[in-house]
Formats: C-alpha cells, structure tokens, sequence
C-alpha cells in the first residue's frame, strides 16, 4: 500500500538526516511498523543554500524551515523533523509542533585546532562561529580573540578547522553526539558560563494541525518534560520577538512538578549583558517564560534592543 507510506521532511546535512532516522526509529517501535511504512525526504532550504554570509544578516526567521513547511502544507511530506533552536516561534496557519524527543546534551562544546581550552587561546587568535550568541558569549570571556565568520554544516566547519582557517570553533554536543563523534570536543563549555541556544538539544516534530492519521502516531513518541521545558524556552524567546540568530541564551530545567529557568540576552561584542532567572510550577511553563521574557526586556531597555539593529 504505497500510498499509505508515512513521508518524514528533513533537510539534508547529516545531521539532520540522522535526526530524522531517529524519529523513523522511535515511530516504528512505538507501532509495531516496519522501516518501510516511512521515506526520508530530504528537502534543501534557504538557509542550507546561503554559505557565503552570516544567516543573521540574511533576513527573515524561519530559513530552515521554510520549503519544508510548503511541502508540508502541499502534501508532498506528512511531517517535518526540526532542530527546536531553528524553529521561529510562530508558525504558518495550519502547522504545529506536535512532539518533542528527549532532550539530548544541552551544552556547546569547544573543539580547538592545537589547544583544548578556549581559555589558553593566544591573545587575537582566530575563532570561527556563524552564531551571534556564540560570539557574544566568548567574546564576554575572551574580548581579545578575533571571532570570525565560519558557516556550513559541521563537516564543513571541521574542514576548515583542518586548513587552518580558524584555532578552534563551538558545536552543540548534542549534534557531534548523533554523528557518533563526541570524541572531537575538546572542551565541554558549562553551561552556567556559557549557555545554550532556547532549545538547543531537542528534536521536534512538526505536522499539519487536525491530521487524523499523523497526530496520534506522533503523541506517542512525545517526552513530556522535554515539551514543558521547551514550553518555557518558546516562551520566553516569542516575548523577545528573537530567534537563534540573535544573543539570546537560556536553559529550562525541570525536577519532578518544578520548573526552573534562566536567561541571558547579550550585545554582539559581549560587552553588554543582562540575565534572568525564575522558578515555578511546571504547569506555568509558558506564563514563566513569557514573564521572564518581558522582565529581560524592561531591565535591557530599548536602546539595547536598537544596539542589535
Ligand atoms: N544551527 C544549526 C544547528 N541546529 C541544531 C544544532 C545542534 C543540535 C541541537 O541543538 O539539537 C546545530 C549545529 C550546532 O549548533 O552545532
């Protein structure tokens, strides 16, 4: 019954395929259905597209998801497989977020050429990051070092650490983890020191609201805890009007029926900084983050949201 073959969306780098193949993985155990009731379609978005400038000055939210979403809503794919910290926070009319996996490792990772540390770094040496919370968060820790523009995948990034072309660049762990190549981190940043992109580290599932046969099969693979923190996260992000292409940091954690979340916005030279931190009911997961969104606003004040124009 080819018509009835279940079409998973996902853009092609290896990671995002991998992260695709773990969905497939987890729908079929959870039905009882074999690796043919799905078909990984691979679809090439904006963002994978522009290599030669950083996304943030390319424009618009939404880069990596865009053509995946008009597959979604043409019918061509029946759901989509999302890095959470690439997803917008508002999505088009008829699409939801209908899952989210466990959460893998939250952290960013440290990966030097010659030296492990970013601490032992020379004065002035050259990093490579494409994201602007990255930069603004070493260079809050390192003014001195020369934080330069490094895009593309991850095999990419890697390749151009090889030539030389940068000393050291920053990852998630949670993405070496799924290529099977946490061994190439060098340092593993704490996260208290240097946090994570909202959503950083978890799969998400996305599909057309009200689909009969999509819906249920993909409640089943939901991790409620990682759906309450990223709650919070998505939150406090929709208050900013900001996206992962912007300093925004911040981490929800949760233990037993508590909710406890911080945040940090920052100046892309890491000069400035203002930080937040709450704690709660999980059930307030949203009104939480909301709240801690608007308080960040008011303490930065709007000459500090003009800085990032
Ligand atoms: N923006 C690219 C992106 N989106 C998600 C991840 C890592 C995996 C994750 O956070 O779940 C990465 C690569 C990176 O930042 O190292």
């Amino acid at each position: 019954m080819q018509t009835d073959v279940v079409k998973i969306g996902t853009r092609g780098s290896a990671l995002a395929v991998a992260q695709a193949a773990e969905v497939r993985a987890r729908l079929m155990a959870a039905h009882g259905l074999p690796e043919e009731a799905f078909e990984i379609v691979v679809i090439s978005t904006t963002g994978d597209q522009i290599q030669d400038r950083p996304l943030s000055q390319a424009g618009g939210k939404g880069l990596f998801t865009k053509e995946i979403e008009e597959a979604m809503l043409d019918g061509r794919i029946d759901l989509a497989v999302h890095s959470s910290k690439d997803m917008p926070t508002v999505l088009p009319d008829g699409l939801e977020i209908s899952a989210f996996l466990e959460r893998e490792d939250v952290r960013d990772v440290f990966i030097g050429r010659s030296i492990a540390k970013l601490e032992d770094l020379p004065q002035g040496a050259k990093l490579g990051t494409s994201s602007l919370r990255r930069q603004a968060l070493v260079l809050r820790l390192r003014p001195d070092l020369d934080v330069g523009m490094f895009r593309g995948n991850v095999q990419t990034r890697l390749r151009k650490l090889e030539e030389g072309v940068a000393e050291g660049t920053l990852l998630a762990l949670a993405g070496l983890n799924r290529l099977g190549m946490p061994h190439i981190a060098t340092e593993v940043m704490d996260p208290e020191r240097f946090p994570p992109a909202l959503g950083q580290g978890a799969i998400c599932i996305e599909s057309r609201i009200g689909d009969a046969r999509i819906g249920p099969m993909i409640a089943a693979i939901h991790h409620a805890e990682t759906g309450n923190a990223l709650l919070c996260e998505r939150a406090f992000l929709g208050a900013l009007d900001g996206s992962c292409r912007t300093p925004i940091a911040g981490l929800a954690r949760i233990e037993g029926d508590r909710l406890r979340f911080s945040g940090l916005i920052l100046t892309p030279d890491g000069r400035e900084t203002h930080e937040i931190a709450t704690e709660g009911a999980v059930v307030d997961a949203v009104r939480l983050g909301a709240e801690a969104g608007a308080e960040i606003r008011e303490k930065a004040g709007t000459r500090f949201f003009d800085s990032w124009q």
